[in-house]
Formats: structure tokens, sequence, C-alpha cells
């Protein structure tokens, strides 16, 4: 029926290296151009985890070169993502902290599994660092700018049913039933034309993305400088820290 999976595989959490987001570019935009394809769902093949979000290693102990070519990377898979002609589906059986929510955000309709060990949202408050703007502006698209504020500077990891309640999910449903429930959503979706649902698209979140668009230098720059500070650097190593101890 013109619907791909794309299952995320990056072990042992699904954290968006650079490699792995390039690729995930690159098979988008394949998915994209071709044309018997109209939808996608997207999930993980890690257990328990949709995606860690951004690879912290990436952003730590790294030179300002590799800074700017991650963030350009974040960038450019957000913008393809956000602005997909496609159906997107998000099907999160796991985890989505950070860039793993960011990645559900991204998507036309989100079904998340009722597992409460699984939480959603943008943390990164909590890490010491800050949401970009572009992040902040489809949260505050999605859930509403009250909410946003609040859970922004929380830091807050929704669990489902919260997720649910505030809109940052729009379906919660048991575990083992999160992929036939997207295919079900995906089916309701197919049955609008493309054509008017892509311009209906496009005219709620063209001015976000846009935003970004013509300052992406800029917000390069302003990333490499703040991600470069040594008082940055040492709350990303106080956090990996804590990871590392949870482990142990
Ligand atoms: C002005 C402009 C300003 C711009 C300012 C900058 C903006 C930046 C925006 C940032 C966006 C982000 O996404 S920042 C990323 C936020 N992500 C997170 O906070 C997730 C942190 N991770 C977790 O909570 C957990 O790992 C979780 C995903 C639930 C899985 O738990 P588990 O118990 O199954 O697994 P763990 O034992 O914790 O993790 C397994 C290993 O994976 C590693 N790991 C976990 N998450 C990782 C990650 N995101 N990147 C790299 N590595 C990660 C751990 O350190 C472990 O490494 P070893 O010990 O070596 O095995």
């Amino acid at each position: 029926m013109g619907v791909a999976v794309m299952k995320l595989r990056n072990p042992p959490v699904n954290s968006l290296s650079l490699e792995c987001l390039t690729e995930f570019t690159i098979s988008l935009e394949k998915l994209e151009n071709d044309k018997s394809i109209r939808g996608v769902i997207l999930t993980s093949e890690c257990p328990g985890i949709f995606s860690a979000g951004l690879d912290l290693l990436e952003m730590y102990g790294r030179n300002p070169a590799h800074y700017a070519e991650y963030w350009k990377n974040v960038q450019e898979l957000w913008l393809r993502l956000y602005t997909s002609n496609m159906i997107l589906v998000s099907a999160i059986n796991g985890a989505s902290p950070a860039g793993g929510c960011l990645l559900a955000l991204c998507c036309d309709y989100r079904v998340m599994a009722d597992n409460p060990k699984y939480t959603i949202g943008l943390n990164e408050s909590l890490l010491g660092i800050v949401a970009p703007f572009w992040f902040k502006d489809m949260y505050v698209n999605t859930i509403g700018h009250r909410e946003a504020e609040r859970a922004l500077q929380l830091g807050t990891l929704f669990s489902p049913a919260e997720a649910l309640k505030v809109g940052v999910v729009d379906e919660v449903v048991p575990e083992d039933q999160v992929h036939s429930k997207a295919r079900s959503v995906m089916t309701k979706w197919l049955a609008i034309p493309d054509h008017s649902r892509q311009l209906t698209k496009n005219m709620m979140r063209k001015a976000t993305a846009d935003n970004l668009i013509k300052q992406r230098e800029a917000d390069i720059q302003n990333f490499t400088s703040f991600i470069s500070k040594d008082s940055i650097q040492k709350s990303l190593h106080m956090y990996l820290e804590k990871l590392k101890q949870k482990k142990g």
C-alpha cells in the first residue's frame, strides 16, 4: 500500500551519531523520491528504546569543526523530517528522550507503547544544555506554549499516560499493539488525497521550518560556541558519569 517501515538500529540505545544521522537522511531522501511510497512508519529495533536522542559523544570532547559538522547534519535531518511530503507515523516502542522525542514530534501522528518505563520529552535542561529554538518551536506547535514552557524548563520526561494527556503523543496502546495501531492510523491518513494533505501540512509547518532555514549558519555558530564552553562540557561530563554510575 505504498508504506515503508523505517526501523532505527544503532545499538545499544539508538543514539543519533553522525553516521546514523547521515544514513537516516539518505534513506529518507530515497523514500521521498520513490513515487510509490506515500507513508513511513518510524520505529525502533532496539528493545525498550526508541532513541536516546543525539549522541552525547558527538558533542563531548571534540573540536569546533566537528561540532559544526554534526549540527549541520542534525538540522538537515530535522528539516527533511518535519517538512516531509510523506505521511509519517511514529510507533514509539521505547524510551524517547530529547532527540528521540524530536524524531517523534516530526511525525504526523504518534502512537506510544503503554509501558510506564518508557518516557518521552525534551529533557535537555536536565543535562545542563538548552533545547535549540527550533526544538522549542516544534514543542510549542505540538503541546502549546504553557505546557512547552513548563516541560522545557523542568526537562520533563513524561510517562506514556502523561504524554497522552499533555498531547506529546496522540495515542497510547498496549505494547504488542503499537505496530498494528500505527498501520491502522496510516490507512486512515492514506485515504486523504496527497495533494490536499501535503498543502495543508506545508501550511501548518512551513513558517517553523523557514525560521531555521533563514538562520542556519548562525544556529550552527551558536551551537558550536555553546557546546565548546568549558562549563557546558563539564555538565555533559557529569551527565555521562551519572549514566555510567546508574549502571554499576
Ligand atoms: C544556543 C544553542 C544551544 C544548543 C545546545 C545544545 C542542544 C543539544 C540538544 C540535545 C539533544 C539530545 O538529544 S541530548 C541527548 C539526551 N539523551 C538522554 O538524556 C538520554 C540518556 N540516556 C538514557 O537516559 C538511557 O541511556 C536510556 C536511553 C533510557 C537507556 O537506558 P539503559 O539503562 O537501557 O542504557 P544505559 O546503560 O543508560 O546506556 C547504555 C550505553 O549507552 C550510552 N548512552 C545512553 N544515551 C546516550 C546518548 N544519548 N549518547 C551517547 N551515549 C549514550 C550510555 O552512556 C551507556 O554507555 P556505556 O556505559 O559506555 O555502555
